[in-house]
C-alpha cells in the first residue's frame, strides 16, 4: 500500500498481504472482523501470509507462483454453522474466474489447482498439491470434502466415477472417525487423495491412509467414543441381524462403554448406518463380504469383554463364566475355535530343541494380548476397505495421453490433550514435518524468488524447527530410534526408555525430563509444549501380534478375516 494513501480498515481486506501493517494484532483484527460478518475466507500472499488462525484450516495450493493479488495459502475460519456459501451457482460463479475478481474462497483454490494443472492462462500444464493443515476440528476435512465437490465440478467427465469418488466419504467417515473432545467427527487418520486426470477428465483417483488411531479400537477417554462404526452398526441393525452377530445391549460392551446419547442421536446413527450400507454397495463389497466384515467387528467387541483373574495353582488365569460366554461369542463371530483363541490369549508357545514349551501369561499379559487382536483385526478391516475403494477408483487410462493428479493431504492436526500418548507423538511429528515444508516453502523458496526476480526485501526471520525434526528424527540419537532401540531389548520398559531419553537430550532445548515420578518428558514442539505420558510407548512401537494369532485367523472359517491375514507380513 503506497504511503500516503487511506488505509483500509483490517477487516474489509480480502487478501492479508494487503494490509498497511502486517503484524499479529493487525491481522487477527482483520480476521476476527471478517469472521463477525461471516466471511470465513482469508488470503494471503505467498511470502507474508502466516499459518492457521485459531480454529481455521490453512490451504496451499502448490506449486503455482505467488499472484500478485491473491496468494498461495488460503485462511478458511470454520464458521461452525452452515453458510450459503457452496451452493452450485457458487461454484459456477468461481468456475474459470479471473484470480482476485471474486472474494477469498475454497472454491477459487480448488479452480486455481485445477486449470495450474490443465496448464490454462499460458502456463505449462503441471500436477498440483493442495496441502491443509489446521488443528482438531479446524475444518480441514470439511475443506477437503468441498475441494473435491468444486473440482468434480468443473470436469463433469466420467460421471459415475466422480459421483464415487465423492461418495466413498461416508465410509471412510464412519470407519476411520469418532467423537473427540475436539471434535464430533475427528478423522482419526491421516489421508492423502490423488486425483488422476488426463487432459480435463477425472480417470481415477488414489487413496493412501496414514497412521489409523486403532488403540482408540480399546480405549477412549472419558467424553470421547470409540470409530463411528460401532454405534452405528447398534442403531441400523434389525433385531436379527443383531442377534445373529450375537450382539446385546450396547451399553454392555467394554471398548464403547459411555453415554449412548438420545433418540435423536440413535436416529442420526441409524441414518448413518444405511449411509454407509449404500457406500458399501456402490463402492462393490459383496454381501457376504459386509456380513464378515461386521461379524468382525461384533467380535471385536465380544473380545473385549474378556477379562481374566488371578492365576489358578497350575499357572493358567481363571476366568468368570460371563467372560467365557463373550470368549465364547467372539470366536463364534471370529469363526475359530473357542479354545484356539483362549490360548492365544493366555499363553505363549515356542518349541526350544524340538520339545514345545508352553508359557502361561500374567493377567496384565493376558488382557494386553486380547486389546491387540482387537487393534489388529480392525486395522485390517479397515486397510482393505481402503484397498477396496482403490480398486473400484482405479484409472481408465488412455495410454497415449500424459497423466497429471491433483493431490489434496488431509492430516490430523497438532494435538495437545489432557495426556498425550504415542500416537499424539506421532501426529506431531508429522505436523512438524508439514510445518518444516511450509517454512521451506514460504519463506525460503518466496525469497529465492525475490533474489531471482532482483526485488528488494527486508529478510524475514523465521523460527526454523530443524532442531525439533533432529530431536525426534536423527539416527542413531534421535528419540524415535532409541525407541526403536529399547523396543527390541525385551527386558526394556518404558521407564528404562524414558531414563534413556532423559541421559540422552539432557540440556537440548526442546526436551524436558518430567517432573517427580511422572513417566514421561515433554517436547518443546513448534507450535508449543506437549507433555506425554511414556505408558505403553513400548508395546504401541513393537505393535506385534501375540503368537499364533495370524494361524488361527488364517484358518477361520470366516473368508474375509482369513483373507485379511493370509497376505500379511506381520
Ligand atoms: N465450511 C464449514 N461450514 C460449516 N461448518 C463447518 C465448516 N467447516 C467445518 N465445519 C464444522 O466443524 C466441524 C469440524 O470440522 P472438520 O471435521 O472438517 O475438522 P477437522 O479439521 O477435519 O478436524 P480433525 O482434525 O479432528 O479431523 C464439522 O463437523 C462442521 O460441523
Amino acid at each position: 500500500m503506497p504511503p500516503g494513501e487511506p488505509q483500509p480498515p483490517a477487516g474489509s481486506v480480502g487478501n492479508l498481504a494487503a494490509l498497511a501493517e502486517l503484524d499479529e494484532a493487525s491481522l487477527l483484527q482483520g480476521l476476527r472482523e471478517r469472521f463477525l460478518r461471516q466471511q470465513v475466507y482469508v488470503s494471503a500472499a505467498g511470502g507474508r501470509g502466516g499459518g492457521p488462525g485459531r480454529r481455521g484450516a490453512g490451504l496451499t495450493a502448490l506449486p503455482s507462483r505467488r499472484q500478485t493479488d491473491v496468494g498461495d495459502i488460503l485462511i478458511a475460519l470454520n464458521p461452525f454453522q452452515p453458510l450459503q456459501l457452496y451452493g452450485r451457482e457458487v461454484s459456477e460463479q468461481y468456475r474459470c474466474h479471473d484470480e482476485g475478481s471474486l472474494p477469498p474462497h475454497i472454491f477459487a483454490v480448488a479452480d486455481r489447482a485445477y486449470h495450474a494443472m490443465l496448464g490454462r492462462r499460458g502456463a505449462r500444464p503441471q500436477s498440483q498439491c493442495i496441502v491443509i493443515s489446521g488443528e482438531s476440528g479446524a475444518g480441514k476435512t470439511e475443506s477437503t470434502k468441498l475441494l473435491l465437490q468444486h473440482i468434480m465440478n468443473l470436469c463433469k467427465g466420467n460421471s459415475q466415477l466422480e459421483q464415487q469418488i465423492l461418495q466413498v466419504n461416508p465410509l471412510l467417515e464412519a470407519f476411520g472417525n469418532a467423537q473427540t473432545v475436539m471434535n464430533d467427527n475427528s478423522s482419526r487418520f491421516g489421508k492423502y487423495i490423488q486425483l488422476r486426470f488426463q487432459n480435463n477428465t477425472v480417470r481415477g483417483a488414489k487413496l493412501s491412509e496414514y497412521l489409523l488411531e486403532k488403540s482408540r479400537v480399546v480405549q477412549h477417554d472419558t467424553g470421547e467414543r470409540n470409530f463411528h462404526i460401532f454405534y452405528y452398526m447398534f442403531a441400523g441393525l434389525s433385531s436379527e441381524e443383531k442377534e445373529m452377530y450375537g450382539l446385546l445391549d450396547p451399553s454392555l460392551y467394554r471398548y464403547i462403554s459411555g453415554r449412548f446419547g438420545t433418540e435423536d442421536v440413535a436416529q442420526r446413527w441409524k441414518q448413518k448406518y444405511q449411509e454407509v450400507c449404500n457406500a458399501l454397495d456402490m463402492v462393490g463389497f459383496q454381501e457376504q463380504e459386509q456380513v464378515d466384515m461386521q461379524a468382525i467387528l461384533a467380535g471385536v467387541l465380544s473380545l473385549g469383554n474378556v477379562t481374566f483373574e488371578p492365576p489358578e495353582s497350575n499357572g493358567s488365569l481363571k476366568m468368570s463364566e460371563a467372560s467365557r460366554g463373550w470368549l465364547k461369542a467372539a470366536a463364534g463371530q471370529f469363526g475359530v475355535q473357542e479354545d484356539e483363541l483362549l490360548k492365544c490369549l493366555i499363553c505363549t508357545m515356542s518349541v526350544t530343541r524340538g520339545e514345545q514349551i508352553q508359557r502361561f501369561h500374567t493377567q496384565q499379559q493376558a488382557e494386553d494380548a486380547r486389546d491387540s487382536i482387537a487393534k489388529v483385526a480392525y486395522g485390517r478391516v479397515f486397510g482393505w476397505i481402503v484397498s477396496k475403494i482403490n480398486e473400484l477408483l482405479a484409472e481408465n487410462v488412455d495410454p497415449e495421453v500424459e497423466l497429471r493428479e491433483i493431490g489434496i493431504l488431509d492430516i490430523f492436526g497438532f494435538e495437545n490433550f489432557a495426556v498425550n500418548r504415542f500416537e499424539q507423538l506421532c501426529i506431531n511429528l508429522a505436523n512438524e514435518q508439514l510445518q518444516h515444508f511450509f517454512n521451506h516453502h514460504i519463506f525460503q523458496l518466496e525469497q529465492a524468488a525475490y533474489r531471482a526476480e532482483e526485488l528488494s526485501w527486508e529478510t524475514i526471520t523465521f523460527n526454523n524447527n530443524e532442531p525439533i525434526l533432529n530431536l525426534l528424527l536423527a539416527k542413531p540419537l534421535g528419540l524415535l530410534s532409541l525407541l526403536d532401540e529399547q523396543s527390541a531389548f525385551p527386558q526394556a520398559t518404558d521407564k528404562t526408555f524414558v531414563d534413556k531419553l532423559n541421559s540422552s537430550f539432557k540440556g537440548n532445548l526442546h526436551f524436558q525430563p518430567a517432573r517427580g515420578r511422572v513417566l514421561g518428558f515433554s517436547i518443546i514442539h513448534y507450535a508449543g509444549k506437549v507433555q506425554y505420558t511414556a505408558d505403553g510407548f513400548l508395546e504401541k512401537n513393537r505393535d506385534t501380534l501375540p503368537a499364533n494369532v495370524r494361524g488361527l485367523f488364517i484358518n477361520s472359517i470366516t473368508p474375509l478375516l482369513s483373507m485379511l491375514f493370509t497376505d500379511s507380513e506381520i
